[in-house]
């Protein structure tokens, strides 16, 4: 099985990182070392994750005791404030400076919502709902595309767009999308937007790939847990793998990149050790049948008895699309 997945950009992407959402100033320093010392090439970070310095003086530590700095693949998200035109690029190079480099490999425009202009991630009016904005997708890929052009990004891409989204971008670009970065996992397979992107020869990365058991509102309603899942416990000890390897594994086969977060360093290494097994067809058939269709990654409220998207009215919201 590839290792790597060849971008539109003609650069070549691993197709095992490590994610960083969620992972505190104090231990994210020590999960990018722990990555890099066992041979993790690719990084997932972002300006909102709020910890992108931490994970810039990990860098930096390598970079002086040998690392070079091709031989590590940087992914870094615009967030959602910095979406009108004049904020593209220097929100990227407060990225790089932030990272302690002088490009990112891939940029990614965190979600098609646009928030309210300014310093403040999540600009709230006085009765905390958030304030959002309404700027042209194409007016951020624009300057997207100016990002590669100024040496800033080897490639650009999306995440959290819906098919009619991207091809609205593929429509209009000079610089098509490298990568789409969504969330896919056992329970949510996502197989209609994979194959959307790769007949467009847009690679995939699955964000989530564990169901992200500490995403901050877990716990909040009832919901699966999908690394508890018993048929992917079962595979787990068929493989002699642990459910999580299981998880990585099934994405992996499919051509999709998986970035686990982990400040773990056992599951840090563990998370890359996915590629001494083949999942049988067979099997790989049963884990397609354990799809819910179920996101995690999209806070829900209850509205007069209905579940509904706590972002559901928002401008450009990307989840009510069939795919
Ligand atoms: N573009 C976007 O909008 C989004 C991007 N992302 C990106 O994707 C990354 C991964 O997604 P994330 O939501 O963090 O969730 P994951 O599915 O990667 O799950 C992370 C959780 O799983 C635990 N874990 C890691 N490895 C194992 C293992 N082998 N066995 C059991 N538990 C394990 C971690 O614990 P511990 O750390 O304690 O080891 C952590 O609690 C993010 O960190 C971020 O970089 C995520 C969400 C949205
Ligand atoms: C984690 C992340 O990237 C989100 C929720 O946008």
């Amino acid at each position: 099985m590839a290792k790597t997945l060849k971008l539109l950009s003609g650069e070549v992407m691993p197709i095992v990182g490590l994610g960083t959402w969620k992972s505190k100033p104090g231990e994210v320093e020590n999960a990018v070392k722990t990555a890099i010392d066992n041979n993790y090439k690719l990084i997932d970070c972002a300006y909102a994750y709020g910890n992108e310095e931490e994970v810039g003086r990990a860098l930096k530590e390598k970079f002086q005791s040998g690392l070079k700095r091709q031989e590590v693949f940087i992914t870094s998200k615009l967030w959602n404030t910095r979406h009108h035109k004049e904020d593209v690029i220097p929100s990227l190079k407060e990225s790089l400076t932030n990272l302690n480099v002088d490009y990112l490999d891939l940029f990614l425009i965190h979600w098609p919502t646009a928030f309210k202009q300014g310093r403040e991630n999540f600009p709230k009016d006085d009765e905390g709902n958030l304030i959002y904005d309404k700027v042209c997708h194409l007016e951020t890929w624009k300057q997207m595309e100016e990002c590669v052009k100024l040496g800033l990004t080897k490639s650009i891409g999306v995440s959290n767009f819906n098919s009619k989204q991207i091809q609205n971008i593929l429509d209009n670009c000079s610089i098509k999308p490298a990568n789409l970065q969504i969330e896919i996992h056992a329970y949510f397979g996502q197989k209609k937007l994979v194959d959307f992107c790769h007949k467009n020869g847009i690679t995939v990365t699955a964000y989530s790939p564990l169901g992200s058991p500490d995403r901050p509102w877990a716990g909040t309603r009832e919901e699966p847990i999908l690394l508890k899942d018993p048929v992917i416990e079962k595979l787990g000890q068929k493989y002699s793998k642990t459910p999580g390897q299981i998880l990585l594994k099934w994405l992996a086969q499919r051509n999709i990149a998986v970035i686990p977060k982990s400040v773990t360093p056992s599951r840090i290494q563990q998370n890359l050790n996915i590629f001494d097994f083949t999942i049988s067809d067979e099997d790989v058939k049963i884990i397609d049948s354990i799809d819910k269709n179920y996101r995690y990654i999209a806070p829900v409220v209850e509205v007069n008895g209905k579940i509904e998207f706590r972002d559901g009215k928002a401008p450009d919201f990307p989840f009510y699309e069939e795919f």
